[in-house]
This record gives structure tokens, sequence and C-alpha cells, in this order.
């Protein structure tokens, strides 16, 4: 089967070089011309693990290649993905604008029949508004489908995520198009993976509805840890015993600075936006975003709290605070929406002197916070001299880190443990003045 990725971002990039793992000939195209000449130089523009092998391996076989050329690959492939940006705009709604100028592409260069797959997250009705967009170019002149495919990956386990999902959805209106599209999933999956196969609105709903209800059981969870700080009860213990229930589940249970990365604070924007177009009110998600802007801000009281001052202006003026982690989630390079910038920026509005390090992000976090902050090295020259430290990303090299020498490296021993990662029984025995997200008292 011959494909076109059309969009090689985060998932053009994925789902191209895994397509071609599963032995589909791929063309990967984007218009940002030095991202093409990189992956053709044989770089891969984003971290992503595992990610290097798989692109190499097909790029070697022949199976996999990249282009700025959308004519040529809209001419030789039967089945096209969209997989371009969906940013935000300014009133929460998702911007179409990319995937509206890849529709008017395919429908320029289309010649025979064609299957056009959008992976991009789209609110409902983008689908039927791809179709009109090229059949008011094409008129009857070639027949065509328009397939919505959702993708579910989350970043840092994005091969294998895609590689093994839970469920693949297809939303589709021939049963040409379905068959074309379990066939191209087949050839991997054998079977394993379940299809759903719907109408092409569900299918966009059934994204939203995901990522809404995700978001929703971070900010649920994250309630629940502000609570236990105030009762003394363990967040840990309450989220595991939760968890244990299956109707529960234990994952996307863990408490923290609040959800941050490219998807879960727009699609939640973008849900409410698509609620308030048809006159309905998703008031449970609103609160959820409410909650989150607001954790990250609870972060910087912690903060406060722990060198004892109150929240005023120049407050934190001759204290250096120490981060640790700055991407929005460990194993990627990604600082979209991250906690740390909302907690970095706040720090420092209030006169703080920040030294940060992250193993993977430096390079992006310095496209965001430029020279207002001081980079560092590693994890013990960014302690040095410091008043307090704060962990906000949970790298596993964070975790494993010689505590004591990291407090006889500080000027006071401040620890806010943003991702819980350190038992705070043990940390407050090596003379922390210990904080974390609900286990504060424990
Ligand atoms: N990043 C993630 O983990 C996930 C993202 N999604 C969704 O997938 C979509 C893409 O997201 P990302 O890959 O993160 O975006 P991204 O911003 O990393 O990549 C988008 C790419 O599309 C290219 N592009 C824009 N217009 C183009 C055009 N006319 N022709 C060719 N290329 C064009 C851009 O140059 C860029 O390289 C979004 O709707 C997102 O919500 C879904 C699941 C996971
Ligand atoms: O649509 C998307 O783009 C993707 O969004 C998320 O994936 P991703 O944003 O890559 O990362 P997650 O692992 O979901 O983490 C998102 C945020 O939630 C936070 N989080 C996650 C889990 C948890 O228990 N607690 C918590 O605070 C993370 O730290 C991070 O800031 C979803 O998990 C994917 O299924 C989806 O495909």
């Amino acid at each position: 089967m011959r494909i076109a990725v059309v969009g090689t971002g985060y998932v053009g990039l994925v789902t191209g070089a895994c397509l071609a793992e599963f032995g589909m000939f791929v063309t990967c195209v984007d218009i940002d011309e030095k991202k093409i000449e990189m992956l053709n130089r044989g770089e891969i523009p984003i971290y992503e693990p595992g990610l290097d092998v798989v692109v190499e391996k097909n790029s070697k076989a022949g199976r996999l290649k990249f282009t700025t050329d959308i004519e040529e690959a809209v001419k030789n492939n039967l089945v096209i993905f969209i997989a371009v940006g969906t940013p935000p705009k300014d009133d929460g709604s998702a911007d179409l604008t990319y995937v509206e100028n890849v529709a008017k592409d395919i429908a320029k260069y289309m010649n025979g029949y064609k299957v056009i797959v959008n992976k991009s997250t789209v609110p409902v009705g983008t689908g039927q508004k791809v179709k009109k967009i090229i059949r008011d170019i094409v008129g009857d002149k070639y027949k065509f489908d328009v397939v919505s495919n959702p993708e579910f990956l989350r970043e840092g386990a994005a091969v294998n995520d895609f590689m093994r999902p839970d469920r693949i959805v297809i939303g589709a209106e021939s049963d040409e198009a379905v068959a074309i599209m379990k066939d191209i999933y087949s050839a991997h999956y054998l079977g394993e993976a379940p299809f759903v196969v719907t109408n092409i609105e569900t299918a966009e709903m059934i994204k939203y509805a995901s990522n809404a209800f995700l978001a929703l059981k971070i900010t649920f969870i994250n309630e629940v840890a502000n609570l236990c700080d105030l009762v003394g009860a363990d967040v840990h213990k309450v989220a595991k015993a939760m968890g244990m229930d299956g109707r529960i589940s234990p994952k996307f249970l863990h408490p923290g600075p609040g959800y941050g990365g490219s998807c879960f604070p727009k699609d939640t924007l973008a849900l409410c936006n698509i609620a308030k177009e048809h006159g309905y009110q998703f008031k449970v998600v609103e609160a959820a975003i409410e909650v989150n802007e607001e954790q990250k801000l609870r972060m910087v009281d912690k903060i406060m709290g722990l060198l004892g001052v109150e929240k005023k202006e120049g407050v934190l003026e001759g204290k250096t605070i120490s981060v640790l982690g700055l991407a929005f989630k460990p194993n990627t390079d990604d600082m979209r929406e991250s906690p740390a910038i909302i907690i970095i920026n706040e720090l420092l509005k209030y006169g703080a002197k920040i030294k940060a390090f992250d193993p993977i992000a430096m390079e992006n976090a310095k496209k965001i916070f430029g020279d207002k902050i001081e980079y560092c090295s590693d994890e013990y020259e960014t302690v040095q001299d410091s008043d307090c430290l704060t962990i906000v990303t949970e790298w596993n090299q964070f975790r494993k880190l010689d505590m004591e020498r990291i407090g006889g490296l500080m000027k006071e021993k401040n620890l806010a443990d943003l991702r819980n990662i350190y038992e705070p029984a043990k940390m407050r025995k090596l003379g922390f003045n210990y904080t974390c997200v609900g286990r504060s008292k424990v």
C-alpha cells in the first residue's frame, strides 16, 4: 500500500515511520524545508525514544521518504493522512487553517480515487468540511473518501503506543474506505487491537472525549491531593486504593503541578468551544481547565510557604530557586504548555533568581526563557547555593540523586517535590524542609 502523510511533526513522523515499519511505502510531506532537509540527512527533529531506529531502518529499506513536494505525494499515493497541527485560537477553538490548506492541496493534485484520512485532532464536523472543500474543487471528476482516524499516542512513548494501541478508531462513510483502513492496520496488528468502526462525527468526538476525560482524571486527583495536604492524608495511598477498583484503574492518578503538553490544554478548550457552538455548556471540563490553571500557581504558593514568605512584590529578591525538569513530562523535549513555564515566570515576577536543568529540553527552554534564567549542565550545579530546589518534571535520573550531597550544596535545605518522587519522612530525616503534592503532612 502506498501512503502519504502530510505534516511531519510529532504525529506525522511517528505515523509515517510506524506505517513503513508495517511494510507500507510511505512519503512524509512537510512545508518546513529545514525539517525535511534534516530528515533526509538522517537527523530526527524531535526527541522521541526509539523513533530514530524506526526512521533509519525504514529509510534505508526505501519504504520511508521525506519531501516538500505535495503534488507528487498526492498523485503517487492512494491513502493520504493529514497530520498537521490544530492549535488553539484566542477563543479556545481549534485553528483549522492548516487542515483546510492541506485539503485544498489534495483537491488540486487529485488524479484518481483517494482515501483522505484525518489524524489531526479536529472538532466534530471537520471531516465533512474537508469533504466539502475537496468536492467544491474537484466536482464529480474523482471519487474520494474522507476518514477520521484519531491518534492516541503519548509523547515519550509514541512508537510503542502507535504500534500497540488499545483501539483503532475508524470513522468512515464507505465500506471501501473501511476495508482499506483495516488493511493498513491489519498488516501489523494481525487483528490484535480492536477496531471501532463508526461514522466520522463519532470518531472525531471519541478523541476529544478521551483527552478531556484523562484531563479530568488528573485534575480530580490533583484536587484530592490538595485536600490531602490540608487534612494530613497520603494521596499515594488514596490513589492506590482507588485504582484497585477496576472501574477506576490506577492510571492517570498521579498528582502534580497540573497537566501540560500540546494536547490536553488545547483539546479541553476546544471541546468546551464545540459545546458552546452547539448551545451547551460543558461545565465539568470548564472546571477542570480552571482548576488546572490554579494548580500551577498553587505550586508557587508551596514554594513561598517553604521559604516562609508572603506573596508580595519583590518578596523573592535575593533568593535563588533551582528547577529540575522543564519539559511538560519526562522523555520528551517538548515544552509546550509545560507547568514549568508558569511556575518559573511567576517566581521571576516575585524577584527570584532561577537556575534550571533538564536532561533534554534545554534548547527549547532557551527559546522560551532566553537570558531570564541561568541554564546549568547537571543537577548538582543547579542546586549550588540555592535557597530552594523545585522538582517539576519526574525524569528518572532525578529519582536517584545523592540527596545528602544536594543538601550540602544548597544554601537552605528547602525541597519542593512537585512530582512526589521522594519519601517525605526520608527527606525530613536528611534535614530538608520538604513539601510535595498531597503528602506534605505524611
Ligand atoms: N503531539 C502529540 O502527542 C499528539 C498530537 N495529536 C494531534 O495531531 C495533530 C498534529 O500534532 P503534532 O504532530 O504535535 O503537530 P506539530 O506542530 O508537531 O506538527 C505539525 C506539522 O505540520 C506541518 N504543516 C503545517 N501545514 C502544512 C501543510 N500545508 N503541508 C504540509 N505540512 C504542513 C508543520 O510544518 C509541522 O511540521 C494535532 O491535531 C494534535 O492535536 C494527536 C495525538 C498525539
Ligand atoms: O492527544 C494527544 O496529543 C495525546 O495527549 C496525551 O498524551 P501526552 O500529552 O503526550 O502526555 P500524557 O502522558 O498524557 O501527559 C499529559 C500531561 O498530564 C500530566 N499527567 C499525566 C498523568 C498523570 O497521572 N498525572 C499527570 O499530571 C503529565 O505530567 C503531562 O503534563 C494523551 O495521553 C494521549 O493519549 C493523546 O494522544
